[in-house]
């Protein structure tokens, strides 16, 4: 009964951003719980060295190029995917980028490119996804959101806000699609280290706030994700709903 709450098998998920990072861990996971998974990323060659990684460890994957900031790209991926292998039933939008900077430094086009690729590309991608799932009655998106979803600090107004934005796009689907059989959520991650983080991670003087600031005390290790990932992608999760769910090994819960 428990172990059915929590099987994918006979579902497929694509994962945005997954060539490396969370969204590799995030597709390793799902597929040791039994989904059948796409991996998507915009450099051919690097999803295909994320794809013979997981095929190393005896897990097969697909591939899907193209880039999420391109609402008419997502659209034709999600075409191509569902004509080429069946239906998505799982999408985590997971691709994000970031860029530090004192806000009054922020030029527009970093500021649209941010917004673009973290916000922009979690809406249309949730759409195309969203729109087959409303369909067929049954699906669930998981959005990576952000401790900064809640909480700011100097050098990142377009992350932060873009990662606000996702937090109420979560709730804006889930109060459209719930009724439809369809659930939204999010997974808002503390620090993690990552290529995204690794300018903090060898910053000493941060990590060191860091580990005070966190009452587990450390960095995030991204297999640590893997848990909530599954639970949001799996039976065990259908009347949860709207919700963004912290893994952040505490650091919101404490000042
Ligand atoms: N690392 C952390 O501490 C942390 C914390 C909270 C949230 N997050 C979020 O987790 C997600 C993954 O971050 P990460 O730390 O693994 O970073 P990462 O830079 O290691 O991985 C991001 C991946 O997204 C891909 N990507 C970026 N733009 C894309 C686009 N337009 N189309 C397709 N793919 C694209 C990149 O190529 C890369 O593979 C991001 O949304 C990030 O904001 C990370
Ligand atoms: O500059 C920063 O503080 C980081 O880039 C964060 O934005 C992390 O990437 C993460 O999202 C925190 O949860």
């Amino acid at each position: 009964m428990a172990a059915a709450l929590f099987d994918l098998k006979g579902r497929r998920a694509l994962v945005t951003g997954s060539s490396q990072g969370i969204g590799l861990a995030l597709a390793r996971g799902l597929a040791e719980a039994g989904a059948a998974v796409v991996l998507n990323g915009r450099d051919p060659a690097r999803l295909e060295a994320a794809r013979a990684g997981l095929a190393a460890t005896g897990l097969a994957a697909e591939t899907a190029p193209f880039d999420v900031s391109d609402a008419a790209a997502a659209e034709a991926a999600l075409e191509g995917i569902e004509a080429r292998l069946g239906p998505v039933d799982i999408l985590v939008n997971n691709a994000g980028i970031t860029r530090r900077m004192p806000a009054l430094e922020v030029p527009e086009t970093t500021w649209h490119e941010v917004l673009r690729t973290n916000l922009d590309g979690v809406f249309f991608m949730a759409q195309a996804a969203g729109r087959r799932m409303v369909a067929r009655g049954h699906g669930k998106i998981i959005n990576i959101a952000s401790v900064q979803s809640d909480l700011a600090r100097p050098g990142t107004a377009p992350y932060a806000t873009s990662k606000g934005g996702v937090r109420m796009l979560t709730r804006a689907l889930c109060a459209e699609w719930a009724p439809r059989g369809v659930q939204v959520n999010a997974i808002a991650p503390g620090y993690f280290a990552t290529e995204l983080t690794r300018p903090l991670v060898e910053d000493t003087d941060f990590t060191a706030w860091l580990r005070r600031r966190t009452p587990a005390g450390r960095w995030g290790r991204v297999e640590e994700l893997v848990g909530a990932c599954v639970f949001l992608a799996a039976p065990a999760s259908d009347f949860v709903n709207g919700q963004m769910l912290y893994v952040d090994g505490g650091l919101t819960a404490a000042v």
